[in-house]
C-alpha cells in the first residue's frame, strides 16, 4: 500500500454524519466522497451498516462513517441501530448533525440533539442539508432555527451536567439530596420524549461548534462541509492510503445494493422488513482470465408472505427487474461481469429474534 508524501500540518480522522431518516446523511456522504459508496434511496432506513467513504484532500483526510438514522427504540432492530450509532459516537473526531433546510425542526431532531450533546465533548457541526429545495429566506430562517436549537440542547446539557456533579460531590459528603423543580421524574420523561426541559434557559456558552447550509444535490458548499469537518481533526498522517474510497467488505455493499433495488418504489412499511445476506460468492470455472464471471447467490430476507408477494411481482417480474438494477451495479462496483440469483424467503419476525438477527448481520 502505498501512502503519498503528506505535509507536515496534515491532519486527519473520522467524522460522523448522524439526522433522523432521510436528512440527507448518505448523498451528502457519496457528494463528499466523489463516489458511490453509501446506498442512498427515497426509502428512510436504507443505511443500515456503517459504510466509511474516505474524503482525501491535499491536506487532510476524512474519514466519513455513515450510520443509520439515530431514533427511539421501537423493536430490537432499533435497539441495535441505537447501540451501533452510541459506539460510533464515541469513536470519531467530530459529529455532523444533518438537518433538512426544507422540514421544520421536529421532536427527531430534538431527540437527535440530546442524544449528541449527552454522548461526550466531540464537537457538533449542524449541517442544514437541502439548500437547494428552499429559497434564500427560508434557509436563512432555517439556520436561525438550528442555531437556537444548539444553544438551548448544549445550555441544558450543561446544567444537566452540573447537577450531575452537585449530586455526586453531595452524595460524598452524605448529604441528603433535595427535591429541585425540573429534575424529577416529570422533567426526565419530557427530556426522554424529546421535550424541552422546563426551566432551562440558554447560558450564553453558545450551541454548535460550527453551522453550515449545503446542498449535496448541485454541490453548493460541498467542499466547504469537507474543509469545516476537517479543522476539527487532530494532526496525523493519512490513516488509509490515497484512492482507497471504502473499507467496507464487498459483500456487506453488494447486500446493500440488492437491498436498495429491492426497496426502490415500495411502500413504506417493507424498508424494516427486508434484509439481504450474501450466501456465496465464487467465480465461475471454466471461464478465460479476460472474461470472469462472477457467480452471486444472494438470500432475501421478508417478515410475510404479502411482503414476499410485493418483492417477487407478478410473474416474477419485480424480482427480475430488482436483479437486473442490482446486478448492473454491482458489475460496475466490482468491475467484473455478475451472474446474480436471488432466493427470497420468509423469516417469520426476524427483526424480534436475536438469533435471527445474528445470522443476519446484525
Ligand atoms: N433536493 C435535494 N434532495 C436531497 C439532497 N440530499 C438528499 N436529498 C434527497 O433526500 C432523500 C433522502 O436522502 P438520503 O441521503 O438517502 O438520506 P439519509 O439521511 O441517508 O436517509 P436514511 O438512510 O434513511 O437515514 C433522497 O431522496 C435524496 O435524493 C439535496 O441536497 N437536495
Amino acid at each position: 500500500m502505498d501512502f503519498a508524501a503528506f505535509p507536515d500540518d496534515y491532519s486527519a480522522g473520522f467524522a460522523v454524519l448522524v439526522g433522523r431518516p432521510n436528512a440527507g446523511k448518505s448523498t451528502l456522504t457519496n457528494a463528499l466522497v466523489g463516489q458511490k459508496v453509501a446506498i442512498t434511496s427515497n426509502r428512510p432506513q436504507t443505511t443500515r451498516h456503517t459504510i466509511r467513504g474516505i474524503v482525501h484532500r491535499d491536506d487532510f483526510q476524512l474519514v466519513l462513517v455513515d450510520t443509520p438514522g439515530l431514533h427511539r427504540p421501537r423493536t430490537l432492530l432499533g435497539e441495535r441501530l441505537n447501540d451501533l450509532v452510541a459506539e460510533t459516537l464515541s469513536e470519531v473526531d467530530v459529529i455532523g448533525f444533518c438537518i433538512p433546510a426544507d422540514e421544520k425542526i421536529g421532536p427527531g431532531d430534538r431527540y437527535i440533539a440530546q442524544q449528541l450533546a449527552a454522548s461526550g465533548n466531540k464537537p457538533i457541526v449542524a449541517i442544514v442539508t437541502k439548500a437547494d429545495k428552499v429559497s434564500h429566506e427560508q434557509l436563512t430562517e432555517q439556520l436561525i432555527e438550528v442555531s437556537a436549537l444548539g444553544d438551548e440542547i448544549m445550555s441544558a446539557e450543561r446544567v444537566a451536567r452540573k447537577q450531575r456533579r452537585d449530586r455526586q460531590e453531595r452524595k460524598k459528603k452524605g448529604e441528603q439530596m433535595p427535591f429541585r423543580k425540573g429534575s424529577g421524574p416529570a422533567a426526565s420523561r419530557a427530556s426522554a420524549k424529546g421535550e424541552p426541559a422546563s426551566g432551562v434557559v440558554n447560558d450564553g456558552r453558545g450551541g454548535w461548534a460550527d453551522i453550515i447550509p449545503v446542498s449535496a444535490v448541485n454541490g453548493y458548499q460541498v467542499e466547504e462541509v469537507a474543509k469545516l469537518l476537517s479543522t476539527h481533526l487532530p494532526d496525523s498522517p493519512p490513516l488509509y492510503p490515497t484512492g482507497e474510497l471504502t473499507d467496507e467488505p464487498e459483500a456487506t455493499l453488494i447486500a446493500e445494493l440488492v437491498r436498495e433495488a429491492a426497496l426502490e418504489g415500495v411502500t413504506h412499511e417493507l424498508p424494516h422488513s427486508v434484509a439481504v445476506t450474501v450466501e456465496e460468492m465464487e467465480f465461475r470455472e471454466g471461464r478465460s482470465e479476460e472474461n470472469p464471471l462472477l457467480d452471486i447467490h444472494i438470500n432475501l430476507f421478508v417478515e410475510r408472505d404479502s411482503q414476499k408477494g410485493i418483492i417477487i411481482g407478478k410473474q416474477g417480474a419485480r424480482l427480475k427487474e430488482i436483479g437486473q438494477t442490482a446486478r448492473k451495479n454491482i458489475e460496475t462496483l466490482l468491475g467484473t461481469k455478475v451472474f446474480l440469483s436471488i432466493h427470497v424467503k420468509v423469516a417469520k419476525d426476524w427483526q424480534k429474534d436475536p438469533k435471527a438477527l445474528g445470522k443476519l448481520g446484525f
